[in-house]
């Protein structure tokens, strides 16, 4: 990163106010009636509706429309376990998102912990105030047990980004780069890069959409996993391989796939070349990708290349995911976000790519043309389209599946202004 973009970034965090969000109110507080009517003696009246039944707290108050972004920042993007208040710029920055592309109000909360049980009980503690959870970076495999121990204790949607976000991106990015490369999902073979909350999710929603299992070689921080490994977690030992590879090396040569969800620079170019044909390489680590995309394509020109981030065409990320599937999620105040929600999302993305894109899109991303191919595999998060299409996709299946609590609302139109 150079350090006037540094200096940028820093800037843009500082000035002209600290921080990124920041709360507004909704209701005149001008009068005297105003005040009567907000705090005392008006506040007493939806108080006691809510004692009453709890249901009404989604009339009087902004539960329905607030997502709860909560992190203990074991795992900040690549950068590792930096603690929690050094991931408030993240999680202020998925807020920023929630608003921006999906019109949810978001607060980020930052959680200091001893045990991974205190964790679960201050999380669930807190959830009736909001109408959805976010979980967002919390390292594996840690991850796992807080999200299942809290969609079990909470009575709204509990989501852990990392894994399901990033699955649901991967996945659609993925069908359409194999659609592009001629390659079908079932006959591909998969080198992850990285077996923790991103890539055990990311690898599960690609066996849901087809992959074989036994196509999967995953690596984590000591190599090839392997059934001969016994420092293996349960979660890890789903994807152990009984081979005798051992290396990077070793298992990409002749793979149709890499994805990346570990950190920087761990795939060279060199490795890249031993790749099949026509291979796609999805280098997810943010902020620095585990293969640089010029680096990629100087190695290779028939490559489909994709990274995490914004400055790159092809942007896998999960921002094409949460606000939307929130979205949708909330508005029919569905109590969990299950697998049809999910390949619902799929779907939704992963059609938007494949239509023409309109000229507000292509001045946003700073460029002339887009359309479905090498370089566009995937919707660019600034397309508006994003939030009717995915939220529409993702209530009607909480709907049909019997996740949601009430109607699909009349003329639904979700949009980032709602
Ligand atoms: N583009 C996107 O939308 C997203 C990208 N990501 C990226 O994915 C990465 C992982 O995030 P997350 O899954 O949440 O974090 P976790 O901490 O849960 O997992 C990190 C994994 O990376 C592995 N790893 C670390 N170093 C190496 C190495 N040298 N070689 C192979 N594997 C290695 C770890 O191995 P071990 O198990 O041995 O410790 C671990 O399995 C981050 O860079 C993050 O930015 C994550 C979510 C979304
Ligand atoms: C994008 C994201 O959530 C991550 O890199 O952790
Ligand atoms: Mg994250």
């Amino acid at each position: 990163m150079s350090n006037d973009f540094r200096q940028q970034a820093l800037d843009y965090h500082a000035q002209p106010k600290p921080g990124k969000i920041s709360v507004t109110i909704t209701k005149s507080a001008e009068t005297s009636k105003d005040l009567a009517l907000a705090y005392s003696p008006g506040v007493a009246e939806p108080v006691r509706e809510i004692a009453a039944d709890p249901e009404t707290a989604y009339r009087y108050t902004a539960k329905g429309n607030m997502v709860a972004v909560i992190t203990n920042g074991t795992a900040i993007l690549g950068l590792g376990n930096l603690g929690p208040l050094a991931s408030k710029p993240v999680m202020e920055g998925k807020a920023l998102l929630f608003k921006r592309f999906a019109g949810l109000d978001a607060i980020d909360i930052e959680v200091n912990h001893r045990t991974t049980q205190d964790f679960i009980n201050t999380v669930a503690n807190i959830a009736d105030t909001f109408g959805g959870i976010n979980l967002e970076d919390i390292k594996a495999p840690e991850c796992f047990e807080i999200e299942q121990a809290l969609i079990e204790r909470c009575n709204i949607p509990v989501f852990h980004d990392d894994q399901h976000g990033t699955a649901i991106v991967t996945a659609a990015g993925m069908l359409n780069a194999l659609e592009i490369q001629g390659k079908s999902l079932e006959q591909a073979r998969i080198v992850c890069m990285g077996a923790g909350a991103a890539a055990i999710a990311c690898m599960e929603l690609l066996i849901k959409c087809g992959a074989q299992r036994e196509h999967i070689y995953m690596l984590d921080s000591k190599g090839v996993i392997h059934t001969r490994r016994e420092d293996l977690n349960e979660y890890k030992s789903l994807f152990a391989n009984n081979t005798d590879k051992r290396t990077l090396d070793d298992v990409i040569e002749g793979a149709d796939i890499f994805v990346g969800v570990s950190g920087p620079d761990l795939l060279p170019p060199e490795s890249l070349k031993l790749m099949a044909d026509n291979p796609i390489i999805f280098a997810c680590s943010n902020p620095d990708p585990e293969i640089k995309p010029e680096l990629a394509l100087q190695a290779r020109d028939d490559v489909i290349m994709a990274t995490g981030r914004s400055d790159y065409p092809n942007q896998v990320n999960n921002v094409l995911c949460f606000p939307f599937i929130f979205r949708g999620a909330l508005d029919v105040r569905a109590n969990a976000i299950n697998d049809e929600m999910k390949i619902a999302a799929v779907e939704a993305i992963r059609e938007l790519a494949k239509e023409p894109v309109p000229e507000s899109v292509l001045k946003a991303a700073g460029v002339e043309a887009l359309s479905f191919g090498r370089d566009y595999i995937i919707p660019k998060p600034l397309d508006p389209r994003l939030c009717e299409r995915v939220a529409t996709a993702v209530a009607k299946a909480a709907v049909e599946s019997g996740a949601a609590r009430i109607e699909m609302p009349e003329n639904y139109a979700p949009s980032s202004g709602d």
